[in-house]
């Protein structure tokens, strides 16, 4: 389901956008909520504790380990509607994922700030794919170096956007606060391990 695909150049790095990729959003929105073990684990930032402003679950082929919020996580089992989405993204696009971060974000008081996914097991220039399901948010993007202009997109429902290398080098990306927003949204991260 690759139609209507969007080419947004960056200086370093490039997304490709597909607003439809999802047959049925609201279905796999459903699925995620009930079946993902959600996690809601404590960071430390300049020594005092916080809850991560949304839920996580980190899955993947066996004995994967990630690290986020500080800490490090083994991967649970593929949850079934996630390895449907995984396998089709090799077929449509040749990158072969064998892990993902699941990120629920309850309302739009749920955020994730500005980072790069640039740890080092993901190698020197990882391609990022991110599935969105349920509510429509904002999704910014600010090069490393300036001029700092920000590039904002919003990610729809049943959306899929291919972040391509070497974006990770260059760029950092955030989800930011919506107050306005009430409804739930689920984001699948696809990467590959290595
Ligand atoms: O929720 C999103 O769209 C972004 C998620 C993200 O950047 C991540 O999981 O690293
Ligand atoms: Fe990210």
């Amino acid at each position: 389901m690759l139609w209507d695909t969007q080419h947004i150049p960056l200086v370093g790095g490039g997304l490709d956008y597909y607003p439809r990729y999802i047959a049925n959003p609201a279905k796999l929105y459903q699925r995620l909520h009930d079946e993902v073990s959600w996690q809601q684990p404590k960071v430390t930032v300049f020594g005092r504790q916080h809850v991560t402003p949304r839920l996580l679950s980190f899955v993947g082929d066996s004995g994967l380990s990630y690290q986020y919020s500080g800490v490090s996580h083994c991967s649970e089992p593929w949850p079934e509607c996630v390895k449907v989405v995984r396998d089709q993204l090799l077929l449509d696009t040749g990158f072969d994922f064998n892990c993902a971060l699941l990120n629920y974000y309850r309302d739009g008081h749920d955020c994730m700030g500005y980072h790069s996914d640039n740890e080092p097991e993901l190698g020197p220039a990882p391609c990022i794919a991110s599935i969105s399901v349920g509510a429509e948010r904002d999704f910014c993007m600010k090069p490393n170096r300036p001029p700092r202009n920000t590039v904002k997109l919003r990610l729809e429902s049943g959306s899929l956007l291919l972040m391509l290398p070497p974006t990770q080098q260059h760029w950092q990306h955030a989800l930011p606060k919506r107050k306005g927003i009430s409804q739930g949204r689920i984001n699948l991260t696809f990467r590959t391990l290595i």
